[in-house]
């Protein structure tokens, strides 16, 4: 028995289905036109396991946002389909399957990324400010069952009631009525009463099988349904660590999630772990800076078998830019190259650092991975920890801004990335070095938005999956494979196409590195968009689906086995 849901009111008028068949083209006025080719099964077809939620009847097609007014910098006259919101607030249906999804791929694949981008006729500024839209491909016996759902944040359901912007974003700051108003949200800063708890970054599943949303703020941290998508509530740290901010990339295993804390006020980090089925963090150790004047920002990380590694960028955050109300360059941060980099190695066991080394300058979102290098004897000589690196570059966040991304004009805009491999001695040297990985035209200079294999984390690896450049581009537009032992990248292209993170799902019972499928999701050049499934050793397509609408672009996302 298939189930219906109530639809949710929708900003603009919804069309049914399955009366309406999509196409994949814009009217002249940048909105969804519905054509003559069928793209999705209909209900007559559709024969759906009892255990799936799906929507049969009358399901409405998410419609896209008319471009907004700085749109017009575009070639098209529109928004490419990735940075146009998306204002229907869920949809469900089951996708055509073109080529085979293999029968072990059972669960779903959960991704998460900033989807709304406007509230009335306000326009945000960057693409991290964008509302949360969750994805789901949901896998069973070779069939896809596809959907999104906006994360009803507190953020978001504010903006909706009250039309405007009511929480501190990344960096879109609520316009305060009059000087007392300002006063209070200024006081309500140091709370974090107005920070955004809108967890738009990523989503992990927990060992204890709880899937949470989250982003920098420890606010944002949503517990969802990975079934149905719906926002179950705020995921409560019981624990009196304080601190508002966090990595939004917590390092999650079957036993623990770890993760960073940064400390503004005594600039540092403290190094925390939550055990599952807990939701009380313990703090492993503590780091202080050794550059200044406050802690380098700290989006990600890396783990190797016994160490944590915590990386000291000299991107830092900055308490005046959190203070301001308009963005600054580099909204909540600052470069300071001469305050330098460093990293440090601290024992998971003991909390003890083991090594704190300078390093050059780097700017970096994303850890790949890390690992200990042992010599012949087994002796752990050191650490490396590989990062996509934009060769110390702050004016990739620049890159991001939404005006950015929406007006590429065919020029090669994206600037340079590169595998940045950190080799961290562990002989007590106060120096490590940062190198490229491999030759960075193999990806086309172009590196963001990496997973590996999970079982591989913390160990020694040789493959990862990212998104390189196909040039000219202003964002980065192909899935690569990286080989770290050939030094080499096997790229996927599809013109005029924006795919998302790719995620590597290991095939149970492989015993190769890259046995296993990479899911991505790509956002079509013509404002359509499919699920793209890639064999994760030879890198060629081995099914894709369309859906019946264009996505906004996404970041991260993880894969729920299913039980
Ligand atoms: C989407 C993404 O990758 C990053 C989102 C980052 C956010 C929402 C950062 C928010 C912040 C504030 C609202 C104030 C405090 C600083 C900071 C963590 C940057
Ligand atoms: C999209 C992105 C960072 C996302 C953070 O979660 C970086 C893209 C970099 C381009 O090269
Ligand atoms: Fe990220």
């Amino acid at each position: 028995m298939a189930s219906s849901f109530t639809v949710l009111p929708t900003i603009r008028n919804s069309l049914s289905w399955p009366t309406m068949v999509a196409s994949d083209h814009y009217n002249n006025k940048g909105e969804l036109s519905f054509g003559s080719m069928p793209i999705f099964k209909s209900q007559r077809n559709v024969n759906l396991q009892d255990h799936l939620t799906v929507a049969n009847v009358a399901s409405p097609l998410p419609e896209v946002a008319p471009p907004p007014p700085e749109s017009s910098g575009s070639t098209d006259g529109h928004h490419h389909v990735a940075w146009t919101s998306i204002l229907q607030e869920r949809w469900e249906g089951e996708l055509v399957v073109e080529g085979e999804i293999p029968l072990w791929l059972n669960g779903t694949y959960l991704r998460n990324g900033p989807g709304l981008w406007h509230i009335g006729d306000y326009n945000f500024r960057h693409m991290f400010d964008g509302y949360a839209t969750l994805v789901k491909l949901q896998f069973e016996n070779g069939r896809l069952i596809a959907g999104h759902r906006q994360i009803e944040s507190e953020a978001y359901k504010a903006a909706k009631k009250n039309k405007k912007i009511c929480y501190r974003e990344f960096s879109e700051v609520p316009k305060p009525a009059n000087f007392l108003a300002n006063m209070v949200d200024l006081a309500s800063l140091f709370s974090g009463a107005s920070l955004t708890d809108n967890a738009n970054t990523g989503v992990v599943k927990l060992g204890d099988g709880r899937v949470v949303c989250l982003t920098e703020t420890q606010k944002g941290s949503i517990v969802i349904d990975p079934n149905t998508l719906e926002t179950l509530g705020r995921f409560q740290y019981t624990d009196s660590l304080g601190g508002l901010i966090h990595s939004a990339h917590p390092i999650v295993t079957d036993s623990e999630f770890l993760t960073l804390l940064p400390d503004l006020i005594n600039p540092g980090y403290l190094v925390v772990r939550m055990v599952r089925g807990s939701n009380e963090r313990k703090v492993i150790g503590r780091v202080d800076c050794r550059g200044g004047p406050s802690p380098g920002w700290v989006h990600s990380f890396p783990v190797t078998e016994h160490y944590v590694i915590v990386p000291e960028m000299p991107l830092r955050y900055c308490a005046q830019n959190l203070l301001k109300a308009e963005p600054t360059p580099l909204y909540k941060f600052e470069w300071h190259p001469q305050s330098k980099g460093f990293m440090h190695v601290m024992c998971k066991a003991s909390g003890n650092i083991v090594a704190s080394v300078e390093v050059p300058v780097y700017i970096t979102f994303h850890f790949i991975n890390a690992y200990e290098e042992e010599d012949e004897d087994g002796r752990v000589t050191a650490v490396i920890a590989d990062c996509c690196e934009h060769n110390a570059n702050t004016t990739i966040l620049e890159r991001l801004r939404l005006q950015n991304l929406r007006s590429f004009n065919g020029e090669d805009v994206l600037p340079d990335a590169r595998v940045g491999r950190f080799i961290i001695p562990l002989d007590g040297s106060g120096y490590g070095k940062l190198e490229a990985a491999l030759d960075p035209d193999e990806h086309g200079r172009g590196m963001d938005m990496c997973s590996i294999n999970p079982n591989f984390l913390g160990k020694k690896y040789r493959y990862a999956y990212a998104c390189g450049a196909q040039r000219p581009c202003n964002f980065p537009n192909t899935l690569t494979k990286l080989d770290f032992v050939e030094k080499k990248a096997t790229n996927w292209y599809d013109e005029g196409a924006v795919p998302s993170e790719p995620l590597f799902v290991a095939r149970p019972g492989a015993t190769e590195e890259d046995d296993g499928v990479v899911i991505s999701i790509i956002s079509e050049k013509s404002g359509g968009g499919y699920a793209l499934l890639l064999d994760g050793s030879t890198f060629q397509e081995i099914a894709r689906a369309k859906f019946p609408y264009g996505l906004p672009y996404g970041l991260h996302g993880c894969w729920v086995p299913k039980q």
